[in-house]
């Protein structure tokens, strides 16, 4: 822009246009002002101004017109003081300041120790003085000369300054723009009132607005930084949730992990469910089935015509309604059993709705069972088991039990000879009670002749898992491919024998071989090889029908029973059980309480608990006590558990010494020891012996402890205490068994009663056992003979009992 001259005619304008008022602030819009400044409000104004002189010459006229303007500007000023209203902070100008140093105006040193300077204080000081002083003509044109340099100069200053900013707003509006556009909004300005101000008030009010923008850039360079970011950055992110754990699973959740399904959840059958033999019903899973008369060989070899039930497709006999056949009836009627136990009532008409023949090889689900001691759980397995291959053909191992003890055994074995009297069905055992020639011979027909499908002599086998391995690995023509049943009898503690890893390897006798074997060359299948259906494939003997089709199953069904089963997914995990169903029998007090896998077992309802909490010195004389004051009504054959053999040896020593000397009672006890260092037929008749009255006293170590039945007993006392809540249960499952009454009593020593009570309290039994107190006069009668009996045993043994 070209300057031009401004003549003084000019001048009066100036107030309206001029850039010397740039510095009055519009009240809420202005800049803040300095204190300083407003003092200027102290000028008088409106009736204080001075009267004009007449013949005034064009200087004076000037300096008027200039006072003039100053005292508007003052009023305005003045005005503009409401912002401190706003309680708005005064801040030094920073473009006065920058303009200050541009045209190095010198401040006064009260301004500068104050920290602020600008232009426009230095101009109203000028003028102040022009005010003040007289000055002569020459002086006076001098003075309005550089009046006019100065007012060019400011004009020129203001100007390029104008001119700085309204480029600095066109490139913050063009960049609002942008933002705008961005975020499709409206425009706003800064201050929400820009172009108002710029209709009304034309540059004056511009130059406000630009000390406004001046204030904000430096004010707040930042803000518009904030601002750009804001419209440019995405949306903030939404915080992080504060991290918090999740809760625990219940233990009962954790303990199912890894389960099969059919195992999460048990189903319960409650203690006192009785089904009378004659009523049981066996339900059919295949209704689809026509009667066929046909002939069949009894046992005897005589011909008998039957109607029986067989699938209409196949013609397959299919075993209906019939419960259990008129033989197994009378079996149980001889063995006293009139009404079936809960455990049975519920699994026997499930497992004998399958019979021998499988309808087209169906595969069959496994079973768990967990039911209290002496509740029946050998009949449950042995019914089934005989009920269904007395149907056979032919001979082939289809039943394998496997259990802990030699003992049991015996036991089992005997309950199952007793009830397939007139099946015709086989029963072995291998124990290792008797040479493996001489097992090797009652199991197998022909070793001679290698036979793919095995050579058996027995239907059912009964066997201890090391003996049942080493026949497995050294016995020709021993094979389970043909098993319709494994029973896995006191099952938990069969699963935490690891011996030889047997139950794998059982498992891979079962099963067809994987990959398929190829038979050796020339080897020929004779008719006679009686090879199980689902290993004819794997052994390259049968091709699979072109369409597709599955495997032949194979048919073992697996049936675990215990009184202390768990569901460890471990060991579960090793069996590879099919579909499997889980049963617990338990007291119908507990139904509500939830069962805990692994902690809380069902005991017998007949059975009561009784503790005694004793010193230790003081504990065989207690022993003594129990045994013979008629207040503990201790009748009927009694089983003492110790914690080892050596114990049992010393307890019997002390109680065989003390009946010696205790001359006082007229009741003498018959005792005897009962450990595993006892040939077996030692074990046997002593066992016969206890059971038949013959013995009141056994003591004994946990040999005995699981399985056993001796209907007989009617108390145990565990001398020691159990090592853990399943040996006590099995322990104390020596009595009150198959309904009978029966007491257990267990002799704590002080320092043991802690733990023996918290085993008890993880299993939520502690409840269920009775404390009882001896009182130590009461066990005075006994004092003389147990110190002679105390003398015996020391020279027995030759030291310090
Ligand atoms: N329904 C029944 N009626 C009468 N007596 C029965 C019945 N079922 C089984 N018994 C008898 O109950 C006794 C205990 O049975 P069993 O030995 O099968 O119990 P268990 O459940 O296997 O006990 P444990 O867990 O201690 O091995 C046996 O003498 C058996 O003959």
């Amino acid at each position: 822009m070209s300057s031009r001259h401004v003549t003084f005619d000019e001048q009066p304008e100036q107030p309206e246009a001029g850039p010397s008022n740039s510095y009055v602030a519009s009240a809420g819009a202005g800049p803040s002002i300095h204190p300083d400044r407003l003092a200027l409000n102290q000028i008088p104004v409106g009736g204080d101004q001075p009267k004009k002189p007449k013949n005034k010459s064009e200087a004076q006229k000037n300096r008027e017109k200039k006072k003039l303007k100053k005292r508007r500007k003052l009023e305005q000023a003045k005005k503009a003081s409401t912002p401190k209203t706003n309680k708005k902070e005064w801040k030094p100008d920073p473009v006065l300041e920058a303009l200050q140093k541009s045209t190095n105006t010198t401040s006064s040193p009260k301004d500068k120790k104050k920290g602020f300077n600008s232009d426009d204080d230095t101009e109203d000081e000028d003028e102040n003085e022009d005010d003040d002083v007289k000055i002569g003509k020459d002086e006076e044109a001098k003075q309005v000369e550089s009046e006019k340099e100065k007012r060019k100069r400011e004009k020129r200053e203001k100007r390029e300054k104008r001119e700085r900013k309204e480029k600095r707003r066109a490139e913050r509006e063009s960049k609002k723009t942008k933002s705008i556009q961005a975020d499709g909004d409206l425009p706003e300005d800064a201050n929400g009132n820009e172009d108002k101000d710029k209709d009304e008030n034309g540059d004056e009010i511009m130059d406000v607005q630009d000390n406004v923008d001046d204030d904000e850039k430096l004010n707040g360079e930042d803000q518009e930084d904030r601002e750009k970011s804001k419209s440019e950055s995405p949306p903030p992110l939404e915080a992080f949730p504060i991290p918090t754990s999740v809760p625990e699973p219940a233990p009962e959740i954790l303990a199912k992990q890894g389960l099969p399904l059919g195992l999460e959840n048990a189903k319960f059958i409650d203690q006192n469910l009785r089904i009378n033999i004659n009523d049981l019903k066996i339900i059919s899973n295949k209704p689809k089935f026509r009667k066929l008369n046909r002939k069949r060989k009894d046992t005897e070899g005589e011909v008998e015509n039957e109607d029986v039930n067989v699938d209409m497709d196949t013609d397959e006999p299919i075993y209906t309604d019939q419960g259990i056949s008129e033989r197994m009836r009378l079996r149980l009627k001889e063995s006293g059993v009139k009404d079936f136990f809960a455990v049975q009532a519920a699994i026997l008409p499930e497992l004998l709705s399958l019979r021998l023949i499988p309808f087209k090889y169906d595969k069959l689900n496994d079973y768990l069972i967990s039911a209290p001691t002496g509740s029946g759980k050998t009949l449950t397995y042995s019914i089934p088991i005989i009920e269904i291959l007395k149907n056979r053909i032919t001979t082939k191992l289809r039943a394998l039990i496997v259990l802990p003890t030699r003992d049991l055994v015996v036991q089992v074995r005997e309950t199952l000879e007793f009830l397939s009297k007139g099946t015709g069905l086989n029963i072995g055992s291998v124990t290792g009670q008797h040479s493996f020639t001489q097992e090797q011979s009652q199991l197998i027909a022909d070793m001679e002749t290698p036979l793919l499908g095995g050579s058996s002599k027995l239907d059912i086998l009964i066997a201890t898992p090391g003996r049942l391995i080493d026949h497995l690995a050294s016995t020709p023509n021993f094979t389970l491919q043909h098993l319709r049943f494994l029973v896995i009898d006191e099952a938990d503690r069969l699963l935490n024998q690891s011996f030889q890893n047997w139950l794998s390897q059982v498992l891979s006798y079962i099963n067809p071989p994987d990959p398929p074997k190829q038979l050796p060359e020339g080897f020929k299948v004779q008719p006679w090889d009686k090879i199980a259906p689902a290993w004819m494939e794997p052994l390259g003997l049968v091709d699979r029908c072109k369409d597709w089709c599955d495997p032949i199953p194979v048919i073992c069904q697996k049936l675990l029973f215990s009184a202390t089963l768990t569901r460890d997914p471990s060991k579960v995990a090793s069996l590879s059980l099919n579909q499997p169903k889980y049963y617990i029998v338990q007291s119908n007090l507990l139904k509500n309480i939830p069962y805990q896998i692994g902690e809380q077992f069902s005991f017998p309802e007949t059975l009561i608990e009784k503790m005694l909490i004793l010193p230790s010195n003081l504990k065989p004389l207690n022993l003594i006590h129990l045994i013979y004051h008629k207040e503990f009504e201790l009748t009927g054959s009694t089983l003492i558990f110790t914690k080892s053999v050596e114990s049992t040896e010393r307890l019997l020593n002390l109680l065989t010494y003390f009946q010696d000397a205790y001359i006082s009672s007229s009741k003498k006890f018959i005792v005897k020891g009962y450990t595993g260092e006892l040939k077996s037929n030692e074990r046997k008749i002593l066992l016969n012996d206890f059971s038949n009255g013959k013995i009141d006293l056994l003591v004994c170590s946990d040999l005995i402890a699981r399985g056993m039945d001796i209907p007989t007993v009617s108390n145990v006392i565990s001398y020691d205490i159990p090592l853990d809540i399943r040996k006590y249960v099995h322990r104390v499952g020596r009595t009150a068994r198959a309904g009978r009454k029966g007491t257990a009593w267990t002799l704590v020593e002080k320092q043991e009663a802690l733990h023996f009570k918290g085993i008890m309290n993880t299993a939520n039994h502690l409840k269920s056992i009775k404390k009882v107190k001896v009182k130590e006069d009461d066990l005075s009668d006994y004092r003389e003979s147990y110190d002679i009996a105390m003398r015996r045993l020391k020279e027995h043994y030759g030291r310090d009992t």
